[in-house]
């Protein structure tokens, strides 16, 4: 094998040959080669020609499944390379992605410490240096504090006149001037009565104090009393929040001291005084190490973690958006691949993140994180982390634009860190209080929202930083109890089980968007082979089969028929005489942009209108035509980038519809775009990563860089990143990318677009050269372009093929004619006209079809309209007659452009249904205007934005592309 490797030359067609003649194809090669002498092997097919022995073996045995695991996995390590290259070279920002917690904490620690400083903490009312309030603890106080006057008043239950005139007489005893005893009201004669009576609204906050009188027996049982006291009384409006933390404290506690000292006085007769003593015991040891995480941990929690949401999401909306991932697709990627390097990607990412959050909580003493087991706080972390990882697939797989995507993850973090907080503890009290059918149910629903879920552990973990309550520990773990609404151990275990909920909607909906390439089928979790996709190339065989023998009518869509024009007639029969040694086969290929999903509607839009064309080995078929006239959309669904409503492609005999996975091995695009998308990678990485995503094998990857990179003539810039990349530079390692594996077939989309002539002559070149090994598809609006290299040229619009041939055929058929200029010998200014008209007359008595087009200072214009185009020897030999009369003169035939814009014209006509298609809109009303390259697009077609490329600008052009050519 090395031997084989070293023998193979850079140049192409060489390696061909030579690996053909040493080597005899592999049996499963064969399958995948449609012609049976096929003129050249690419790379791609080279490599497997050689294949691993190893793996081929394997292959025998395991069949297609080992194949498939094998590519997955190498996509997988290749993408995760990607993603930790950007990610290493993109410091700051994953500096702070990872390390934000310790911002946060310190920024928690900082407000710790400022209100520690300035005294400001709610907790320690503990302390009695708090009570600012000149009471004693044993002494009722006279008033409460902040109001005035009669302070409070006390009744009796029952209130009768004794127990009225008994509280009176405490009312005295207890040195209470202020508060007046409510009168006798008979009404009230239980605590039932009582309440009833303070319920009413004009009674409400009127008494402050009663004491019910369940026994009153001063020789014999005793005096027995419950103290009601009204709560709602109470006013903190003149106290600091420290005072009027413990009402029952000053307050209740006297009341009842004084209560107890009277009636024991009454008992006994004697002067009773209970001393309570001013020493409460000390504060609970935590009481004054209360920590400010207690209030805005979660908070502070919730902001770390969604940053990762904003963040992910929008990475992965963008690789959506600017259609990379569908390239990436197109070039052979597995979606299992591209999901599991970011899941795992992100994972490594929350993991760092995590281990810095609970370091930095425990390097800046935070009781959660110094008191709290480790293993259960990486725990509670990492489920929310795998939570968060879900949500933003989700996220990604609805979402279509990266702003959008911020939008969304905004959103989230909002409704997570204050509306979470706010709802959580409430919303799972009210439902776990209140145990009916309905409320259960919304409580599974709000089990499975996974900040709701998140604040419930963090609170549990966070208990510890009041100071007062115990960590959570192992041996606390229980699935339920009476007192939680959701245990630690039930939130975790259900924010696992919802968030795998969230993963699977995430990547099914996925799988059926369109956005990332062709989109699965809705059903396809019930089809086998489209779940196990490695059975899928062989159902799909049996199906070819079958679709041979029988007709299946197209009951979704319309024929097509092509247009009545002889070229296009010949171009069919050609398509359908074409065997499987053809590059490329287009048949009846139909795209309809669906409205609404599968239902054909009015409003849909049909890019592509049965489109028939092939192309032969070593042929470039320049596709040409305005704005929207379905190219792009015509070479996305032969490169798998769309699927086709009807009809079919052909590449090398194998059907874009059923074998797309083989076709892709034989086929390079290059989109509009840029696929070299990754700021932070190099020319060569860009080239590695699309290589072993398009399967080549890693020790081939080495040589495809540095051949791919000769080609573009990069070999410069092979080592530096792609953001300092010029606009040219990027186009030309975008073709390179496209020519990966070296395809059989290529489609260049607009690949010189928006380049400057110099750029755009060295890219012709490399098309050129290329051409020597492979069938070229291009797509351009430079008419220039499609005269240098077209060997053929179609002119598409409205979605269907107008016109197909050579540049000199097409310039015949749909151009005015030939034009002559001359310039009259020795002429002189003034008689200028009268000499020009004097040979023309000339001219014109030989060929009467001659138009005088116009006279300038030095030249005249004739032409020779194309229904004359017979008349060419006489109109030569017309010139040659009076030749001693002329000083210089050109003959040429109608450009390119003319043809265009009398192609796009007639099909205007014909789509509007207009007889007089001069009466349409001048196409060419942007030729004159526009003279840099044409970069505009128009969504839907309109003649009125043609705008083709300018004239050619010089021969230097040319000559800059021969001379690279030979270089
Ligand atoms: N995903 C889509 N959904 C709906 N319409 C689409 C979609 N993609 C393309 N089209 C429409 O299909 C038509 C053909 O588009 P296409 O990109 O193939 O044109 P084009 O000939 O390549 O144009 P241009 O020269 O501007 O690149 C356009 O009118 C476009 O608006």
């Amino acid at each position: 094998m090395a031997d084989t490797d070293a023998t193979v030359p850079h140049e192409p067609p060489k390696v061909t040959e030579e690996v053909r003649t040493s080597h005899s194809p592999a049996p499963e090669f064969q399958t995948i080669r449609s012609s049976p002498t096929p003129d050249k092997l690419t790379t791609l097919e080279i490599e497997e020609e050689q294949g691993n022995q190893f793996m081929r073996i394997m292959g025998l045995v395991f069949g297609p499944f080992l194949r498939e695991c094998w590519a997955i996995l190498i996509q997988t390590v290749f993408l995760l390379v990607k993603d930790a290259l950007v990610s290493i070279r993109s410091v700051g920002a994953t500096a702070f992605h990872i390390l934000n917690p310790i911002l946060f904490i310190f920024a928690v620690w900082v407000i710790q410490q400022a209100l520690a400083a300035f005294d400001l903490f709610p907790a320690s009312y503990g302390s009695d240096d708090k009570f600012s309030v000149d009471y004693q603890a044993y002494d009722v106080p006279v008033c409460t504090p902040g109001s005035s006057g009669n302070c409070y008043t006390l009744m009796a239950i029952p209130s009768t006149s004794t127990y009225t005139s008994l509280l009176t007489e405490f009312a005295s005893y207890a040195g209470l001037p202020a508060a007046t005893v409510a009168p006798v009201n008979d009404d009230i004669t239980d605590a039932a009565s009582f309440d009833s009576y303070m319920s009413s609204e004009e009674k409400r906050n009127s008494t402050l104090f009663a004491v019910e009188f369940t026994s009153y027996d001063l020789a014999g049982a005793g005096v027995e009393y419950v103290l009601h006291y009204d709560q709602n009384y109470w006013t903190c409006s003149s106290m600091s929040a420290s005072e009027c933390t413990s009402p029952y404290e000053w307050l209740e506690l006297p009341m009842l001291n004084a209560l107890d000292a009277f009636f024991a006085g009454k008992i006994t007769g004697l002067d009773v005084t209970f001393d309570l003593g001013d020493n409460l015991l000390p504060p609970h040891p935590g009481q004054d190490d209360f920590q400010i995480f207690s209030v805005f941990g979660s908070m502070v929690l919730f902001a770390i973690f969604s940053i990762h949401t904003v963040i992910f999401s929008a990475q992965i909306v963008t690789e959506k958006e600017n259609r990379i991932r569908a390239y990436m697709k197109v070039v052979g990627l597995r979606t299992i691949s591209y999901w599991a390097s970011f899941i795992i990607y992100m994972s490594v990412i929350i993991t760092l993140n995590i281990i810095v959050l609970i370091i930095s909580g425990w390097c800046f003493r935070f009781r959660m994180f110094t008191e709290t087991n480790v293993l259960l706080l990486f725990v509670c972390f990492a489920t929310y982390g795998y939570s968060i990882i879900a949500l933003c697939i989700l996220i990604a797989a609805v979402v279509k634009t990266s702003r959008l995507a911020s939008l969304a993850s905004f959103a989230f973090l909002i409704v997570s860190c204050v509306l979470a907080p706010m709802a959580s503890g409430l919303l799972f009290a009210i439902l776990q209080n209140d145990d009916t059918p309905v409320n259960n149910v919304v409580m599974k629903i709000l089990e499975a929202i996974s900040p709701l879920l998140f604040y419930q552990n963090v609170e549990k973990l966070n208990a510890v930083s009041d100071g007062v309550s115990d960590p959570l520990t192992f041996s606390d773990l229980e699935w339920t109890n009476d007192t939680e609404e959701v245990t630690f151990l039930r939130g975790n275990v259900l924010m696992i089980v919802y968030s795998t909920i969230y993963f699977i909607v995430a990547f099914y909906l996925d799988s059926i968007s369109d956005a990332n390439g062709v989109g699965k089928h809705p059903l396809w979790p019930l089809i086998p082979w489209k779940v196990f996709t490695f059975l899928e190339p062989l159902v799909n065989r049996y199906w070819n089969r079958i679709r041979g023998r029988i007709h299946i009518p197209l009951l979704s869509e319309p024929a097509w028929p092509p247009l009545d024009d002889e070229d296009i007639h010949a171009e069919v029969r050609a398509v359908h005489e074409a065997g499987p040694d053809t590059p490329l086969v287009v048949k009846d290929l139909v795209k309809r942009f669906r409205k609404f999903p599968v239902v054909r509607s009015p409003k849909d839009f049909v890019a592509v209108k049965g489109m028939n064309m092939m192309v032969k080995p070593n042929e470039l078929l320049c596709l040409l035509g305005p704005n929207g006239a379905g190219k792009t959309t015509t070479i996305s669904m032969m490169s798998g980038l769309f699927a086709p409503t009807a009809g079919d492609g052909l590449v090398y005999g194998r059907s874009i519809s059923t074998e797309m996975h083989v076709v892709r091995k034989m086929t390079g695009m290059c989109p509009q775009h840029d696929v070299c998308t990754f700021q932070q990678l190099t020319a060569s990485e860009h080239i590695m990563l699309f290589a072993a995503i398009k399967g080549l094998s890693i020790r081939q990857l080495r040589r495809e860089i540095k051949d791919r990179i000769a080609d573009v003539n990069l070999q410069d810039q092979a080592r530096s990143r792609v953001s300092s990349f010029s606009g040219g530079m990027r186009r030309r390692l975008s073709i390179a990318i496209s020519l990966i594996g070296s395809p059989r077939l290529i489609f260049l989309d607009e690949p010189t677009t928006g380049l400057d002539p110099v750029v755009r002559a060295a890219i012709w070149a490399i098309i050129m050269k290329q051409k020597e090994q492979s069938a070229i598809v291009l797509t351009t609006h430079s008419m220039e372009e499609a005269d240098v290299l077209g060997d053929r040229i179609a002119i598409m619009a409205f979605g269907r093929n107008r016109c197909i041939g050579t540049s000199i055929r097409l310039k015949t058929r749909f151009g005015a004619g030939y034009k002559i200029v001359l310039s009259p010998k020795d002429a002189v200014e003034a008689d200028m006209a009268t000499v020009c008209r004097e040979l023309y007359q000339q001219i014109a008595q030989s060929v009467p079809e001659v138009v005088l087009d116009s006279v300038d200072q030095r030249t005249m214009h004739i032409s020779l309209p194309k229904e004359a185009n017979d008349r060419v020897p006489e109109l030569l030999a017309a010139i040659e007659a009076i030749k001693a009369r002329i000083g210089d003169m050109a003959i040429e035939l109608s450009t390119l452009e003319d043809v265009f814009i009398t192609v796009a014209k007639t099909s205007q006509a014909e789509e509007f249904g207009s007889d007089d298609k001069d009466d349409l809109p001048d196409a060419s009303v942007d030729l004159s205007a526009s003279q840099t390259p044409y970069n505009g697009r128009s969504e839907h077609p309109s003649m009125g934005n043609m705008a083709p490329s300018p004239a050619w600008q010089s021969d230097h052009d040319l000559e800059t592309i021969q001379s690279s050519d030979e270089a």
